[in-house]
């Protein structure tokens, strides 16, 4: 698996017993790659992704918390994906990672909290599983994404499992009806609430690959499309790539001591000849 810009001596491949790869660094409690069982790759990374404090993973799996986006008054996409996390465990093909408060996190959000993510590739299967607790003596509110970046292998792929939703334009223009077809690489930056069902990136190159997540009510499709601007996406790079992300939109009030799980299936298993 190709891990370009970034740094090899800080990733890490696990492979589970029976094949499937993932690899991991733990700036940003990473997830940069993943293979099922037989292949091929199904995470996308950009060539020119960089890793390190203060900066932010274009590709794999970047964890967002605790605000979505530009949706408050926080760094864009919040204060997980640009710092080191700590490895808690990892194994074949599993690996656990946290994030506490320091003095860094709370000048930026004055708030005590841990972050957890864990995941599991397994045969076809990806599992990944995002936990946030409050540690403070106060309740504090938090949206959230697994921000995960599929490769693209067809021009002709698309994305189903959202059709006749209504998606806000996350540009700020008017709301579009999503078609039961999403070209995915046409140019789109959409917010689904409440898409709780599947949603399946159907590649004639790669294969089928279902989306589906438990408390992640949200589905957020993002494509730059050409003459993004991106530093780290090369040109046409934005052809490589749809971003459907599981996202907890609505901002969510977590009390002391309490605990919010998020988790997301990727399950590539339509094409395993033995799954
Ligand atoms: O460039 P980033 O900060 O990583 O954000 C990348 C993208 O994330 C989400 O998909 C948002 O909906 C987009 O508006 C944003 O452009």
């Amino acid at each position: 698996m190709p891990i370009m810009a970034i740094d090899p001596s800080t990733t890490h491949t696990l492979t589970s017993p029976d094949g499937a790869e993932l690899v991991v660094t733990a700036h940003g409690g990473h997830v940069l790659g993943w293979t099922p069982a037989g292949g091929p790759a199904r995470l996308w990374l950009s060539p020119t992704a960089e890793s390190g404090p203060g900066l932010a993973v274009r590709g794999g799996v970047p964890v967002i918390f605790p605000q979505f986006a530009g949706r408050g008054p926080l760094p864009k996409h919040g204060i997980a994906r640009n710092r080191a996390w700590v490895v808690v465990e990892s194994g074949a093909g599993f690996w656990e990672a946290r994030l506490e408060d320091d003095e860094n996190t709370r000048a930026i959000w004055p708030h005590a909290f841990e972050l957890v993510l864990r995941a599991q590739a397994s045969g076809a299967v990806l599992d990944l599983t995002l936990t946030a607790r409050n540690t403070d003596t106060q309740p504090w509110n938090f949206t959230a994404a697994l921000h995960t970046y599929f490769t693209v292998g067809d021009s002709d792929t698309v994305i189903t499992g959202l059709g006749g939703q209504a998606a806000a334009d996350n540009a700020g223009g008017p709301p579009v009806a999503l078609d039961d077809a999403v070209l995915a690489l046409g140019t789109r930056d959409v917010a689904i609430e409440g898409a709780s069902g599947p949603v399946t990136l159907e590649d004639p190159q790669l294969g089928p690959l279902v989306v589906t997540a438990n408390g992640f009510p949200d589905r957020v499709v993002w494509n730059p499309g050409p003459g993004h601007g991106l530093g780290d996406v090369p040109p046409g790079a934005e052809r490589g790539f749809v971003c459907i992300e599981p996202a907890l939109l609505q901002p969510t009030e977590l009390g002391p001591g309490s605990v919010w799980t998020g988790t997301v299936r990727l399950d590539a298993g339509a094409l395993s000849t033995d799954a």
